[in-house]
């Protein structure tokens, strides 16, 4: 890392490379690092992603682990990935050009004329006192370096194949930015964050299927109820809130 600017009061820890980020910050926050501190590294040799998958972390992408100290209930910390997706977006929006489609993709994937750009993991440890302690926001952005061919099951993209000329610590330094932005807009109450994220959700008011392990439904995507819960209409049966799961266009 060249330069890193962070937002008042956070300070960053930069590593050349470290196994995951993610564990980094995990241990330091058990430790009882405070609110802000930021785990940064050029690459990652263990960098992890959700369910279990392995995130490919070369050098030339943007590597981060933030801890927070929400204390508050677990369905009002899981918002927190909205936060984190609203706050690529904004980084992402700022250096790509002007036509390119940023679309979220409930829950927190970031995509750019469909293709995913990012991945967000956020991993937290209760308080004794049955709140939420802390939340590492991990957040992987291809900046430079697309995911190899044959690993994502997904279209991906990098930054830089779509117009972005700015390096990874730039792109750090404006999602950081907007992430701590995005925290200050989710302290004053879950509306600001739910109202800009559907402002830029992708297929909402469309057929969309979702799947949950083995099992897999198909509905209208009406919104997002209060907490962040995925609205989802099937047309054979009641209205159903989601909560957990991977949602995509169905084929057909
Ligand atoms: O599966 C996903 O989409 C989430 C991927 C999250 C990857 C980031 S990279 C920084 C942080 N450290 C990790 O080990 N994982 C997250």
């Amino acid at each position: 890392m060249n330069f890193l600017v962070l937002p008042p009061g956070w300070t960053a820890v930069v590593f050349e490379t470290i196994g995951s980020t993610n564990d980094e910050a995990l241990r330091r926050a058990e430790a009882g690092a405070p609110e802000g501190t930021v785990i940064v590294s050029r690459q990652q040799e263990g960098g992890r992603g959700r369910r279990g998958r392995t995130w490919t972390s070369p050098p030339g992408n943007a590597y981060s682990s933030t801890i927070i100290r929400p204390r508050c209930v677990p369905e009002r910390a899981a918002q927190l990935g909205f936060v984190t997706a609203l706050a690529v977006c904004d980084a992402a929006a700022a250096g790509l050009p002007g036509e390119r489609a940023i679309r979220l993709k409930w829950p927190n994937d970031v995509l750019v004329d469909g293709a995913k750009i990012s991945g967000i993991l956020l991993e937290s440890a209760m308080a004794t006192d049955g709140s939420v302690g802390h939340v590492v926001i991990g957040t992987g952005i291809n900046v430079a370096v697309p995911p190899p061919a044959g690993v994502a099951t997904y279209a991906a993209a990098c930054l830089r194949d779509l117009g972005d000329r700015r390096d990874a610590p730039e792109v750090l330094h404006a999602y950081l930015a907007a992430l701590a932005a995005r925290l200050a807009q989710w302290r004053q109450g879950f509306g600001g964050t739910r109202a800009d994220w559907l402002a830029r959700a992708a297929w909402l008011g469309e057929r969309v299927a979702v799947s949950q392990g083995d099992t897999r439904v198909e509905g209208r995507f009406a919104g997002l109820d209060a907490d962040g819960a995925l609205l989802l209409e099937p047309s054979d049966g009641p209205p159903r809130r989601i909560v957990s799961g991977e949602v995509f266009r169905p084929v057909g």
